[in-house]
């Protein structure tokens, strides 16, 4: 064990914060893309830990270095390991198998081969950050693998892992060339955690019917009923913990005068249009960009939204911007931004505005507060906070919600206009329908989302896991016990 003792350990992919290089060839730290970090940062920040991650820059070692009262330990990434690990077996090959092959996954023993040298990597670095005893907090596709590793490593510690993405169904996962290994490395830890409880039981499936291992059946609950894993003498827990954000933060933020001001500001800025039309996203092909750039280029066509009066804002920051599938949808989106701009915008007054660069977060607080219709449309997505965040910023009860069925966050934001991306006249139904909405009907709407968002926060999310990864290592639970939760 190395000398550094953190009782509470996070492993992630990156690091909350990216280190950025500098023209001058000075550095300095910004926030990391994702809902990842948005979720995790707070927690970490109000309770003392350390966070094990990537600073998101090749070829750079770095000593441990606290930020914000946060103990990070820096893993270090050449360029090869992010062209292998990362771009290609992580984004490559399990991004677009656990979102539904929406691309065609790309299976490559280079890669994999990185993704089992890199996923050692971050289980030594955590091995030696964590205390004797302490509990670890793995997350995500990226480092499915240290689990397994970091119990052979250090048995003494208490493992749980959270897949922030869909877990897929057993016919697809068979895809995977690695299947037995990536199963095995997850079943390390003392509990899996995912968003819903449909890929905690895809989970149980595969554990069974790949690995022959005993497993509970019958329907995981939300936070609650967890299934069980027999591996040999352990026991391994498989649960539902649908992820959130900071809701009573931004409901505060968003009632600021100054963040009212300058959502104003940007409605003049737009031109003071009727209404106003919001996207958020990562540029990725699982979010559905092109779904409503689609639908509104129709709902234009046919008459049923009018130009002059409508806007539609995209801010889309940039994302894994070397791999080939992005590649490819960020110029067939910019195309037809383009030639919806092209056919209907007059001088001065685009019909789409796209901004391709991320967005600071007191900026899209008030393009929240500005916007008339959020528009969600992921083809695949484990959660959408983006939804979430929405929802938090309307104290004022305004603004509707259009919200793909593929997407974590439809189980619980069941007023809002829940739409199938694949259809896409029923996109376009919903937006009208969002855009035209009474607005008693549309207060009634929001109240409800609220109650939900408000009353599920990212605390409530950590809480519920630890304190069922707590009492996991502890009780020593069998097939028998399923309900630690309540
Ligand atoms: O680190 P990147 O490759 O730049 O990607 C950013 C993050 O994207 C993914 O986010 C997911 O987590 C969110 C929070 O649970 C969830 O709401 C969303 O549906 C997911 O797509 C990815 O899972 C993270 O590992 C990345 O850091
Ligand atoms: C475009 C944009 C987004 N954010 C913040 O990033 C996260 C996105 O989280 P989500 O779960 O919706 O999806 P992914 O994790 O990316 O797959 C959310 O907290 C956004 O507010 C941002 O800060 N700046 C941006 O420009």
């Amino acid at each position: 064990m190395g000398s550094a003792a953190s009782e509470f350990v996070v492993v992630a992919n990156r690091l909350p914060v990216d280190l950025e290089k500098l023209p001058d060839g000075n550095t300095r730290w910004k926030r990391s893309p994702g809902g990842l970090v948005t979720a995790l940062e707070p927690i970490l920040r109000n309770n003392s830990g350390a966070w094990v991650g990537w600073p998101g820059v090749p070829d750079t070692e770095l000593e441990p270095i606290e930020l914000d009262g946060i103990e990070m330990h820096p893993v270090a990434l050449s360029s090869k390991d992010v062209a292998d690990y990362y771009e290609g077996f992580s984004n490559a090959t399990l991004w677009p198998l656990y979102h539904d092959v929406i691309v065609r996954p790309e299976y490559r023993r280079e890669w994999w081969n990185s993704y089992v040298e890199v996923n050692r990597r971050f289980a030594e670095a955590t091995a030696e950050a964590a205390a004797e005893g302490a509990t670890v907090w793995v997350q995500d596709y990226q480092l499915q693998l240290v689990p397994k590793m970091l119990r052979m490593l250090r048995p003494d510690l208490t493992i749980g892992f959270f897949l922030h993405i869909p877990f897929p169904p057993v016919e697809l996962f068979m895809q995977m060339p690695w299947r037995t290994e990536i199963v095995e490395g997850l079943l390390g830890a003392d509990l899996i955690g995912f968003h819903l409880p449909g890929g905690a039981e895809n989970f149980l499936f595969l554990a069974r019917r790949l690995l022959g291992h005993q497993t509970s059946r019958g329907n995981v609950g939300v936070r609650s009923k967890l299934g069980v894993v027999q591996v040999g003498f352990r026991t391994v827990r498989v649960g539902a913990f649908p992820i959130s954000i900071a809701s009573g933060e931004l409901d505060t933020a968003a009632r600021a005068k100054s963040v009212r001001d300058r959502a104003r500001q940007i409605r003049k800025e737009l031109g003071n249009p009727k209404k106003i039309m919001l996207g958020v996203d990562r540029l990725d092909y699982t979010k559905g960009i092109d779904v409503r750039l689609d639908a509104l280029h129709e709902l234009i066509a046919e008459k049923r939204v009018d130009p002059s009066e409508t806007v539609m804002v995209q801010l889309a920051t940039p994302s894994r911007e070397r791999v080939e599938s992005y590649v490819q949808m960020r110029g067939e989106i910019e195309m037809t931004v383009s030639r919806i701009n092209g056919e209907y915008a007059e001088v001065g007054r685009p019909v789409v505005h796209y901004i391709h660069r991320p967005i600071p977060r007191s900026e899209l607080i008030a393009f929240f507060v500005a916007a008339d219709v959020m528009l969600v449309t992921p083809l695949r997505d484990g959660m959408n906070l983006v939804a979430k965040e929405y929802v938090a910023c309307r104290p004022d009860l305004g603004g509707a919600l259009v919200l793909s069925e593929f997407t974590g966050a439809a189980a619980e934001l069941r007023q809002a206009f829940l739409c199938n991306p694949h259809d896409l006249e029923d996109v376009k139904d919903k937006m009208e329908a969002a855009l035209t909405q009474d607005r008693e009907d549309g207060r009634r709407h929001m109240r409800a989302l609220r109650r939900q968002v408000l009353a599920h926060d990212v605390d409530r999310w950590a809480k519920a896991f630890l304190t069922a990864l707590s009492r996991d290592s502890v009780a020593g639970h069998s097939l028998m016990s399923t309900d630690p939760t309540d």
